[in-house]
Protein backbone atom coordinates (compact mmCIF):
# COMPACT_ATOMS: atom_id res chain seq x y z
CA UNK A 1 0.00 0.00 0.00
CA UNK A 2 1.62 3.59 -0.72
CA UNK A 3 1.99 6.18 1.96
CA UNK A 4 -1.68 8.91 1.42
CA UNK A 5 -0.12 12.33 1.58
CA UNK A 6 -1.86 12.95 4.71
CA UNK A 7 -2.34 10.88 7.37
CA UNK A 8 -4.04 11.56 10.33
CA UNK A 9 -4.33 9.13 13.14
CA UNK A 10 -6.85 9.42 16.79
CA UNK A 11 -6.76 13.31 16.52
CA UNK A 12 -7.88 14.96 19.09
CA UNK A 13 -8.34 18.18 20.70
CA UNK A 14 -10.14 19.25 23.93
CA UNK A 15 -10.86 22.99 25.22
CA UNK A 16 -11.02 22.08 29.15
CA UNK A 17 -13.59 19.84 29.05
CA UNK A 18 -14.65 20.50 25.03
CA UNK A 19 -13.76 17.68 22.90
CA UNK A 20 -13.85 19.71 20.15
CA UNK A 21 -12.02 17.09 17.68
CA UNK A 22 -12.26 13.06 19.42
CA UNK A 23 -9.79 10.74 17.82
CA UNK A 24 -10.46 11.66 14.04
CA UNK A 25 -8.87 9.27 11.91
CA UNK A 26 -8.65 9.70 7.62
CA UNK A 27 -6.40 10.02 4.94
CA UNK A 28 -6.19 12.85 1.80
CA UNK A 29 -4.61 11.65 -1.33
CA UNK A 30 -2.67 13.45 -4.21
CA UNK A 31 -4.80 14.23 -6.72
CA UNK A 32 -8.03 13.99 -4.53
CA UNK A 33 -10.61 15.95 -2.98
CA UNK A 34 -11.73 14.87 0.10
CA UNK A 35 -14.23 17.19 1.89
CA UNK A 36 -14.76 17.50 5.85
CA UNK A 37 -18.33 18.16 6.81
CA UNK A 38 -20.40 18.45 9.60
CA UNK A 39 -22.85 20.39 11.32
CA UNK A 40 -21.73 23.94 12.63
CA UNK A 41 -19.27 23.28 16.14
CA UNK A 42 -18.41 19.78 14.07
CA UNK A 43 -14.71 20.39 14.94
CA UNK A 44 -13.84 21.56 10.86
CA UNK A 45 -12.02 24.60 12.25
CA UNK A 46 -9.67 23.38 14.35
CA UNK A 47 -8.44 20.51 12.72
CA UNK A 48 -7.38 22.72 10.01
CA UNK A 49 -6.04 24.58 12.98
CA UNK A 50 -4.23 21.35 14.29
CA UNK A 51 -2.60 20.24 10.71
CA UNK A 52 -1.41 23.51 9.66
CA UNK A 53 0.30 23.70 13.38
CA UNK A 54 -1.43 26.94 14.65
CA UNK A 55 -3.15 24.84 17.81
CA UNK A 56 -1.31 21.65 19.23
CA UNK A 57 -2.47 18.39 19.67
CA UNK A 58 -4.25 17.01 22.76
CA UNK A 59 -3.33 13.69 21.06
CA UNK A 60 -2.97 11.45 17.85
CA UNK A 61 -0.45 11.68 15.00
CA UNK A 62 -0.66 13.86 11.86
CA UNK A 63 1.84 12.24 9.26
CA UNK A 64 2.19 14.21 5.77
CA UNK A 65 4.36 12.75 2.82
CA UNK A 66 5.38 9.77 5.72
CA UNK A 67 6.22 11.95 7.90
CA UNK A 68 5.54 13.58 10.68
CA UNK A 69 4.27 16.99 11.27
CA UNK A 70 2.34 16.88 14.84
CA UNK A 71 4.68 19.64 16.68
CA UNK A 72 5.80 21.47 13.93
CA UNK A 73 5.34 25.43 13.72
CA UNK A 74 3.21 26.88 10.76
CA UNK A 75 6.15 28.20 9.12
CA UNK A 76 7.65 24.46 8.95
CA UNK A 77 4.61 22.76 7.99
CA UNK A 78 3.98 25.48 5.05
CA UNK A 79 7.14 24.82 3.78
CA UNK A 80 6.25 21.41 3.31
CA UNK A 81 3.76 21.79 1.10
CA UNK A 82 0.77 23.13 2.75
CA UNK A 83 -1.09 26.08 2.01
CA UNK A 84 -4.50 26.80 3.51
CA UNK A 85 -6.75 29.22 2.11
CA UNK A 86 -8.84 31.36 4.41
CA UNK A 87 -12.79 32.15 3.89
CA UNK A 88 -11.98 35.53 4.96
CA UNK A 89 -9.17 36.84 2.39
CA UNK A 90 -6.83 39.55 3.97
CA UNK A 91 -4.40 40.71 1.02
CA UNK A 92 -2.69 43.48 0.87
CA UNK A 93 -4.94 46.03 -0.22
CA UNK A 94 -2.27 48.26 -1.71
CA UNK A 95 -0.81 45.73 -4.06
CA UNK A 96 -1.51 44.16 -7.31
CA UNK A 97 -3.34 41.29 -7.46
CA UNK A 98 -0.10 39.97 -8.79
CA UNK A 99 2.30 41.22 -6.21
CA UNK A 100 -0.23 39.92 -3.80
CA UNK A 101 0.00 36.15 -5.01
CA UNK A 102 3.84 37.01 -5.37
CA UNK A 103 3.80 37.14 -1.15
CA UNK A 104 2.27 33.69 -1.43
CA UNK A 105 5.17 32.17 -3.56
CA UNK A 106 7.86 33.36 -0.82
CA UNK A 107 5.92 31.47 1.97
CA UNK A 108 5.40 27.99 0.15
CA UNK A 109 6.91 24.63 -0.38
CA UNK A 110 10.67 24.88 -0.51
CA UNK A 111 10.68 22.57 -3.26
CA UNK A 112 9.15 24.08 -5.92
CA UNK A 113 10.39 27.79 -6.35
CA UNK A 114 11.24 28.84 -9.84
CA UNK A 115 9.85 31.34 -12.78
CA UNK A 116 6.66 30.92 -14.05
CA UNK A 117 4.98 30.14 -10.47
CA UNK A 118 3.29 33.40 -9.91
CA UNK A 119 1.94 33.56 -13.61
CA UNK A 120 0.90 29.50 -13.19
CA UNK A 121 -1.00 30.51 -9.65
CA UNK A 122 -2.83 33.41 -11.60
CA UNK A 123 -4.07 31.57 -14.59
CA UNK A 124 -4.98 28.51 -12.25
CA UNK A 125 -7.20 31.10 -9.91
CA UNK A 126 -8.69 32.82 -12.79
CA UNK A 127 -6.56 35.67 -12.20
CA UNK A 128 -4.56 36.52 -15.12
CA UNK A 129 -7.21 39.33 -16.49
CA UNK A 130 -6.76 40.79 -12.58
CA UNK A 131 -3.45 40.69 -12.41
CA UNK A 132 -2.59 44.63 -12.21
CA UNK A 133 -6.18 45.27 -10.44
CA UNK A 134 -4.94 46.73 -6.84
CA UNK A 135 -6.53 44.19 -4.36
CA UNK A 136 -8.09 47.05 -2.83
CA UNK A 137 -10.29 47.37 -5.88
CA UNK A 138 -11.36 43.19 -5.77
CA UNK A 139 -15.25 42.11 -5.01
CA UNK A 140 -16.22 39.04 -2.49
CA UNK A 141 -15.50 36.74 -5.41
CA UNK A 142 -12.15 38.07 -6.59
CA UNK A 143 -11.02 38.28 -3.37
CA UNK A 144 -11.90 34.71 -3.06
CA UNK A 145 -9.87 33.77 -6.14
CA UNK A 146 -6.74 35.24 -4.70
CA UNK A 147 -6.60 34.02 -1.52
CA UNK A 148 -6.63 30.87 -3.76
CA UNK A 149 -4.14 32.24 -5.99
CA UNK A 150 -1.55 33.06 -3.29
CA UNK A 151 -2.21 29.55 -1.75
CA UNK A 152 -1.69 28.23 -5.25
CA UNK A 153 1.78 30.27 -5.56
CA UNK A 154 2.78 28.81 -2.76
CA UNK A 155 3.02 25.39 -5.08
CA UNK A 156 1.36 23.05 -2.11
CA UNK A 157 1.02 19.23 -2.18
CA UNK A 158 -2.01 19.54 0.03
CA UNK A 159 -4.27 22.42 0.06
CA UNK A 160 -6.42 22.86 2.91
CA UNK A 161 -9.05 24.96 1.47
CA UNK A 162 -11.67 27.04 4.11
CA UNK A 163 -15.20 27.86 3.18
CA UNK A 164 -14.12 28.72 -0.66
CA UNK A 165 -17.96 28.98 -1.98
CA UNK A 166 -18.84 30.87 1.07
CA UNK A 167 -21.60 34.02 -0.03
CA UNK A 168 -20.37 33.63 -3.43
CA UNK A 169 -23.22 33.53 -6.47
CA UNK A 170 -23.06 29.97 -8.50
CA UNK A 171 -21.18 31.28 -11.45
CA UNK A 172 -18.56 32.41 -9.18
CA UNK A 173 -19.18 28.91 -7.28
CA UNK A 174 -18.10 27.33 -10.81
CA UNK A 175 -15.11 29.13 -11.50
CA UNK A 176 -13.70 28.01 -7.89
CA UNK A 177 -14.46 24.46 -7.87
CA UNK A 178 -12.93 24.56 -11.33
CA UNK A 179 -10.05 25.78 -9.56
CA UNK A 180 -9.89 23.36 -6.93
CA UNK A 181 -10.37 20.63 -9.29
CA UNK A 182 -7.80 21.76 -11.52
CA UNK A 183 -5.15 21.47 -8.78
CA UNK A 184 -5.83 18.39 -7.95
CA UNK A 185 -5.68 17.57 -11.65
CA UNK A 186 -2.04 18.57 -10.91
CA UNK A 187 -1.02 16.17 -8.64
CA UNK A 188 -1.86 17.99 -5.38
CA UNK A 189 -4.68 16.73 -2.95
CA UNK A 190 -7.12 19.61 -1.80
CA UNK A 191 -8.97 19.11 2.04
CA UNK A 192 -12.20 21.20 1.58
CA UNK A 193 -14.30 22.52 4.46
CA UNK A 194 -17.60 23.62 2.89
CA UNK A 195 -21.24 24.07 3.56
CA UNK A 196 -22.25 23.86 0.43
CA UNK A 197 -23.69 20.54 0.19
CA UNK A 198 -24.67 19.96 -3.93
CA UNK A 199 -21.02 21.42 -4.51
CA UNK A 200 -19.13 18.99 -1.92
CA UNK A 201 -20.91 15.75 -3.21
CA UNK A 202 -20.33 17.14 -6.81
CA UNK A 203 -16.34 17.68 -6.61
CA UNK A 204 -14.97 15.50 -3.76
CA UNK A 205 -13.99 12.26 -4.44
CA UNK A 206 -14.53 10.98 -0.45
CA UNK A 207 -16.38 13.01 2.37
CA UNK A 208 -15.49 12.89 6.04
CA UNK A 209 -18.31 13.42 7.93
CA UNK A 210 -17.99 14.93 11.99
CA UNK A 211 -20.15 15.52 14.80
CA UNK A 212 -19.75 17.36 17.71
CA UNK A 213 -16.06 16.27 17.13
CA UNK A 214 -16.28 12.56 16.04
CA UNK A 215 -16.21 10.96 12.79
CA UNK A 216 -19.82 9.44 11.96
CA UNK A 217 -18.90 8.68 8.30
CA UNK A 218 -16.41 8.53 5.61
CA UNK A 219 -16.55 7.29 1.88
CA UNK A 220 -17.47 8.18 -1.40
CA UNK A 221 -20.44 11.20 -1.35
CA UNK A 222 -23.00 8.83 -2.69
CA UNK A 223 -22.17 6.72 0.43
CA UNK A 224 -22.38 9.23 2.71
CA UNK A 225 -25.58 10.96 1.56
CA UNK A 226 -27.51 8.16 2.16
CA UNK A 227 -25.77 7.32 5.55
CA UNK A 228 -28.87 7.30 8.57
CA UNK A 229 -25.79 8.41 11.00
CA UNK A 230 -25.80 11.77 8.45
CA UNK A 231 -28.54 12.13 7.59
CA UNK A 232 -29.66 12.15 11.48
CA UNK A 233 -26.44 14.63 11.97
CA UNK A 234 -28.19 17.07 9.64
CA UNK A 235 -31.85 16.68 10.82
CA UNK A 236 -32.74 20.80 10.98
CA UNK A 237 -30.23 21.42 9.14
CA UNK A 238 -29.84 21.56 5.09
CA UNK A 239 -29.49 17.76 3.74
CA UNK A 240 -26.25 16.70 2.54
N1 LIG B 1 -10.14 28.38 20.83
C1 LIG B 1 -11.22 27.75 21.30
N2 LIG B 1 -11.51 27.74 22.62
C2 LIG B 1 -12.59 27.08 23.10
N3 LIG B 1 -13.45 26.40 22.33
C3 LIG B 1 -13.23 26.40 21.00
C4 LIG B 1 -12.10 27.06 20.42
N4 LIG B 1 -12.15 26.86 19.07
C5 LIG B 1 -13.24 26.12 18.82
N5 LIG B 1 -13.88 25.83 19.98
C6 LIG B 1 -15.09 25.00 20.11
O1 LIG B 1 -14.80 23.75 19.50
C7 LIG B 1 -15.94 23.23 18.82
C8 LIG B 1 -15.59 23.00 17.38
O2 LIG B 1 -15.44 24.27 16.74
P1 LIG B 1 -14.99 24.42 15.23
O3 LIG B 1 -14.87 25.90 14.97
O4 LIG B 1 -13.82 23.59 14.95
O5 LIG B 1 -16.26 23.84 14.47
P2 LIG B 1 -16.62 23.92 12.91
O6 LIG B 1 -17.03 22.55 12.50
O7 LIG B 1 -15.50 24.55 12.16
O8 LIG B 1 -17.88 24.87 12.91
P3 LIG B 1 -18.41 25.93 11.81
O9 LIG B 1 -18.98 25.11 10.69
O10 LIG B 1 -19.45 26.71 12.55
O11 LIG B 1 -17.22 26.76 11.39
C9 LIG B 1 -17.05 24.27 19.02
O12 LIG B 1 -17.83 23.84 20.12
C10 LIG B 1 -16.29 25.54 19.37
O13 LIG B 1 -17.07 26.40 20.18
Amino acid sequence: MTTPLLDVMGLSRRFGELAAVDDVSFTAEAGRIVSLIGPNGAGKSTIFNLLTGYLPLSRGSVSFRGRRIDGMNTCRIAELGIARAFQIARPFRGLSVRDNVKVGALFGNRDNRGLGVVDEALALAGLTELADRPAAELTIGQLRKLELGRAFAARPHLLLADEPLAGLVPAESEEILASLKALAARGAGVLLVEHDMPAVMKVSDRVVVLEAGRLIAAGRPEEVNRDPRVIEAYLGQEAP
